[in-house]
């Protein structure tokens, strides 16, 4: 584990070098758990949005896609149930004034046992935790911590506070109305983007004459006011989900919930996660809207974390915004049931797949990055830091590097870049040493590489590199864009 941890220190600093990732208002010292995508991040993000929207809307034919806007009616959010339950059970170190999330403390706790060898402890305190969060017993939950001593890190005292909610939603002010009430004019930064797709539902299956089963896909930007952010990208204020609503018959959710359960695992790994690196989780404690939930989890460097969500909502929402904006949201099905009868009227049932955009981007960052070390044949010890981004989503596809600035060999280089620029992301250097530029092309993750030298002014052939077994070969330039397009389908 220390060494995974060190890893993922690593993974952050390379972020920062190399144009990833950076820390949100840097310049003022930060923002905590707000982050800002680099020249190479903000590519890589939208390669993974792109492959998502894609395997949604384009392979699915009953699957389209809305863009809803960030603020939504206030009403959304009380009929979602978010104004009242959207909080997490905090408490409050009072030497050390640390706020904590009650789950996160005594995971933390668990995590200490484990590496003392108490195993057995860690597994019946985590049970505990699980029960009584289930049944919202907060004074159970603080006699468990008490009994068991677990102490603030900072202060190292165990002097808490009761556990309280706290909820997550962001507030802010809406227009300039002048009122004698201050609540008339609050609205919410949406806490997730599904109810953009739930209050459009009737909009979208009418006027894009939409029968059921069929799905509403959206991607977009989610702000939680989380209690302790942590772990980098992984738990942000800020963040970007990719969600999908599959509304179907009531009745069919757990036949869906099985397709989209499998469908999804087998998309993370298309886009290169290895299948032992994911597993399912299954919900103990279910939402208030939901009859079946699972996570997707990811084995990330500080251990099996949640990517996705996979939740069966049943008809809650959509029944919830029926009852607070007083309208029929009922859709009518004239497919035959066995009785040879048409369906009727109803309210759909809702499967829903929801990923976090950025958790996606760490988890191939996390599998990319490898820092490799060597010994070469005069003995003497090499190595370099290559992010091994599967080609099909890597920021930028090809580096073309004339091999010296002169010569003629920049105007071969830039007609080849003419040529490909148009099919894929290439990226032009002409400066320093080629096996310099080499190195610097592994740490972005290029995965190819075509260098233009003298012979190629003889015999029209240029040499590819392949990032990473480093292998190069000579190829006719005139393959080179046809054997690139190939590579990175
Ligand atoms: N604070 C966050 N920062 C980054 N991504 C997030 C955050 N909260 C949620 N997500 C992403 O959105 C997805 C769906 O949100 P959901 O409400 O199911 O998460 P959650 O169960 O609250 O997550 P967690 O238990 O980690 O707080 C998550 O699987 C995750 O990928």
């Amino acid at each position: 584990m220390a060494n995974e941890i060190n890893n993922f220190s690593e993974i952050i600093s390379h972020c920062k070098e190399y144009g990833y990732i950076f820390q949100s208002s840097e310049l003022y010292d930060g923002l905590s758990a707000v982050y800002d995508y680099g020249q190479m991040g903000a590519q890589l993000k939208k390669n993974l949005r792109d492959t998502w929207w894609k395997s949604m809307t384009q392979m699915h034919d009953n699957i389209v896609g809305i863009d809803a806007a960030i603020f939504m009616h206030p009403t959304v959010w009380k009929a979602s149930g978010h104004v009242d339950n959207f909080s997490d059970p905090m408490i409050d170190n009072k030497d050390s004034n640390k706020r904590y999330r009650v789950d996160h403390l005594i995971e933390g706790f668990a995590d200490e046992q484990i590496a003392a060898g108490n195993e057995t402890l860690a597994k019946e305190v985590l049970a505990q935790m699980d029960t009584l969060l289930a049944a919202d017993d907060y004074s159970g939950l603080k006699e468990l911590i008490e009994a068991n001593n677990i102490r603030c890190a900072i202060s190292k005292t165990s002097n808490w506070t009761a556990i309280r909610q706290f909820n997550l939603m962001f507030k802010t002010e809406f227009g300039a109305v002048a009122s004698d009430n201050p609540d008339d004019n609050i609205v919410y930064l949406r806490p997730e983007t599904a109810q953009g797709i739930f209050v459009n539902f009737l909009n979208v299956q009418k006027t894009g004459r939409m029968k059921i089963p069929f799905g509403i896909a959206q991607t977009g930007k989610a702000f939680r006011n989380e209690i302790v952010a942590r772990q980098f990208i992984f738990r942000m204020r800020e963040f970007e989900q990719m969600e999908m609503q599959f509304f179907v018959r009531p009745g069919t959710q757990k036949q869906w919930y099985d397709y989209w359960k499998t469908t999804r695992k087998a998309w993370h790994e298309s886009i290169g996660i290895p299948a032992e690196k994911l597993r399912f989780h299954d919900h103990v404690k279910l939402a208030h809207y939901a009859d079946m939930a699972l996570d997707i989890e990811f084995e990330f460097p500080f251990g099996w974390k949640e990517l996705e969500g996979i939740h069966s909502r049943t008809d809650f929402d959509l029944t919830q915004h029926a009852t607070y904006s007083k309208k029929k949201i009922q859709y009518f099905d004239n497919d035959l049931n066995e009785e040879g009868k048409p369906y009727g009227n109803y309210t759909p049932f809702v499967v829903e797949t929801s990923v976090g955009l950025d958790r996606l981007f760490l988890t191939v960052l996390s599998l990319a990055y490898q820092n490799e070390k060597w010994t070469k044949e005069d003995g003497t010890e090499d190595g370099r830091v290559v992010l091994k981004i599967p080609a099909k989503i890597a920021p930028t596809k090809l580096a073309i590097l004339p091999l010296l600035k002169k010569d003629g060999l920049p105007e071969i280089a830039k007609s080849l870049l003419d040529d490909c620029k148009e099919s894929f992301h290439c990226f032009y250097e002409e400066k320093d040493a080629i096996g310099k530029r080499y190195r610097r092309m592994d740490a972005i993750g290029t995965p190819f590489c075509v260098t233009i030298d003298h012979q190629t002014k003889e015999d029209n052939t240029v040499t590819i590199r392949y990032r990473d077994d480093m292998r190069q070969e000579r190829i006719a330039l005139s393959d080179v864009k046809v054997l690139v397009e190939k590579l990175i389908k």
